[in-house]
């Protein structure tokens, strides 16, 4: 008996706006003064410079190196500052040239070792994926005068796309990286949409040029047609051999305008990304939008309304710089005795105490897509894990916590993912940076449900509750609905696995909403998708019948109603409730055709996925499941 245990995730986001896509013109500022052509990329040495490599073992790298620095900031008035993200489908070699800008301002040491440099986590190197966005600091020498360039590299995961997100609100434009080989892929128009709407600059980067399949002809095309972006803008590269990065900095200063913060105004930044040092407390990145902030300045948080000296400030290069003071336009860092991160609230305005501003429009919150239960393999370990869960949490404030306890595995927690990658980065990051073993229950999607039981509507408190634990899902008889997550996907893929692709999408209870041509070759499809069929499984099908060549990204598309079952586990005739699972009724009915009989197994037939397997293996019990 084959147990239909949950499909799964990734993707990214962005879907449905297909419809703009012939109509949209962007709008393309320029830099002011910088219209005569450009001396070719000179390597600035500054005194206080440091090479070398950047330490792997932590998000950030606080400079011990007492040259206090040197760096006057003033030095760059607004009009010689650029700040940029560097956006792109995931493996297209954002990572990689951040890597060369670097090198090439002098910021890093050109050294073997220096790969990825702004990958600083355990789990990123390992993976050879960027899961947090990194802020550097670049001086650049162009016409003749020095510029500061603050470049943010981002994730280029769905999971992670809210990082891209915020990054993008403390710049003026991005570099949109597209791989020449594979062209573009669901994550290049999720992320071109990010910078679109926010109404950045776009410089399209065709990268790995050096490949022998690159076909840079037909990727700008692809570029013309989905992007409505002009061939003559995109700049060809190879970031591995370093070929025309030169070009691109030059075109950053030329294309990208400087910020439009003024000095004479009182002091306003955008928190975008915190970090917690168990030293020093919250470290705040900000970009300054109006004024300047000096060490020993009292400053307010606009979401907490609480008040804080400035104990330092800098900049990133990309290891943490001191200075004086940040100025109107510039990217840097604040440390300022908060105590939690959700002092120093990702899209929260600081100001000077003595001149009060209206807080800046901020970010909408991070919404959980995934939820698990995670317990300590050994109830012993429940206090050195709750203090690792503890201090992942500050450093990942999309995490939400709820405690939660089982008869079965004790005590523990229930934790709200962005997604599934997210989740698993979570609990390697467990295991790596805290050696804590966990027991982690099958990933589930929010589900809702219109109560219609007065007695549970005075529980809750209110008639339409989300549910994030199967186990506490109300019965049929107390609800009037119940309603499931949707997102809407979009997937590029060559067309030779279009009919493979359609049929695994419908499977998934998918409806389409578009199919168009991007090339010659190459198909863009808009599909609506309960959130519960792509969240475990999806992607790496997706991957498997495409050869590798298919691409996927999604984005929230609301809830709709639907008929949803909770099935329970029984151990030795008693619910497990960890094992609970919500199914819809139509998977059910196919898989499970007695209704109420009690099926039972041997437990790896059973158990589909490893979070199932892992529980079982801890019980090594037979087992049989009911709904
Ligand atoms: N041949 C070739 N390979 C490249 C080039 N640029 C990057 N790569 C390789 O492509 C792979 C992915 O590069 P990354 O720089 O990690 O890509 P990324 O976009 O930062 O990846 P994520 O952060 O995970 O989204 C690595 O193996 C790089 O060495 C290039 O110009 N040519």
């Amino acid at each position: 008996m084959q147990l239909l245990l949950r499909p799964l995730v990734i993707g990214g986001s962005l879907a449905g706006r297909l419809s703009r896509v012939k109509v949209c013109r962007i709008k393309r500022r320029t830099a002011e003064g910088s219209t005569q052509p450009c001396q070719p990329c000179t390597l600035i040495r500054h005194s206080w410079m440091k090479t070398g490599s950047v330490s792997t073992d932590s998000t950030r790298q606080h400079s011990s190196s007492p040259h206090k620095d040197d760096i006057d900031m003033s030095k760059f008035p607004v009009e010689r500052i650029r700040n940029f993200s560097i956006i792109a489908h995931i493996d297209h070699g954002k990572s990689t040239l951040a890597d060369r800008l670097l090198e090439m301002t002098g910021a890093i040491a050109k050294t073997e070792r220096n790969k990825q440099v702004l990958d600083k986590l355990q789990v990123e190197r390992e993976r050879g994926i960027t899961v947090k966005a990194q802020t550097a600091s670049l001086f650049y020498q162009h016409d003749g005068e020095t510029y500061l360039l603050n470049l943010i590299d981002t994730p280029g995961h769905v999971d992670f796309s809210y990082e891209v997100s915020r990054s993008i609100s403390a710049c003026q434009g991005v570099l949109l990286i597209v791989d020449a080989n594979q062209g573009i892929q669901a994550q290049t128009v999720a992320n071109f949409y990010l910078a679109f709407e926010a109404q950045l600059t776009i410089i399209p980067v065709l990268n790995k040029i050096d490949l022998k399949n690159a076909d840079p002809d037909r990727v700008e095309k692809q570029i013309e047609k989905i992007f409505d972006i002009p061939k003559e803008e995109c700049i060809r590269i190879s970031a591995k051999l370093g070929t025309n990065v030169d070009q691109v900095l030059q075109e950053v200063v030329k294309r990208i305008p400087p910020p439009t913060a003024k000095l004479e105004e009182p002091f306003k930044a955008l928190v975008f990304d915190s970090t917690f040092d168990h030293y020093r407390g919250v470290i705040a990145n900000i970009a300054v939008f109006g004024g300047q902030v000096c060490k020993g300045d009292r400053i307010v948080s606009a979401h907490m309304g609480k008040t804080y000296e400035v104990n330092e400030l800098g900049i990133l290069r990309p290891d943490e710089r001191p200075t004086e003071k940040l100025y109107a336009g510039q990217v840097g860092y604040v440390v300022a005795g908060m105590k939690e991160v959700k002092e120093a609230q990702i899209g929260d305005t600081l100001y000077l105490h003595k001149q009060p501003v209206e807080a800046l429009p901020g970010f909408k919150p991070a919404k959980s897509m995934v939820f698990a239960g995670i317990y300590p393999m050994d109830q012993s370990e429940y206090t050195s894990l709750r203090s690792a869960v503890e201090k992942l949490t500050l450093n990942d404030s999309s995490v939400t916590v709820q405690r939660d306890s089982s008869l079965a595995l004790g005590a523990g927690w229930r934790l709200g993912f962005l997604g599934l990658l997210h989740m698993e980065v979570f609990n390697q990051r467990l295991d790596q940076e805290y050696n804590a073993s966990v027991i982690v229950t099958a990933p589930t999607v929010p589900y809702k449900a219109v109560l219609s039981s007065a007695k549970l509507i005075k529980e809750y408190g209110e008639e339409v509750v989300t549910i994030v634990n199967p186990a506490q899902f109300p019965d049929k008889s107390q609800v009037v609905q119940y309603l499931e997550p949707m997102v809407t996907g979009t997937i590029i893929t060559p067309d030779d696995f279009t009919g493979k692709i359609i049929s695994l999408c419908l499977g998934r209870r998918a409806i389409q909403k578009n199919m168009v041509y991007i090339d010659d070759h190459r198909v863009m499809m808009k599909y609506v998708f309960p959130l519960n069929e792509i969240v475990v499984d999806f992607y790496d099908q997706l991957k498997s019948m495409s050869s590798g060549y298919a691409s996927f990204d999604y984005e929230d598309a609301g809830y709709e109603p639907a008929e949803l079952i909770k099935i329970d586990f029984l151990l030795n005739g008693r619910p497990v409730e960890e094992l609970t699972t919500i199914s819809h009724g139509k998977k059910i009915n196919k898989s499970y055709p007695k209704k109420g009989f009690i099926y039972s197994s041997s437990c790896l037939q059973l158990c589909k996925t490893g979070y199932e397997r892992q529980i079982w293996q801890k019980f090594k019990s037979d087992n049989c499941f009911r709904y």
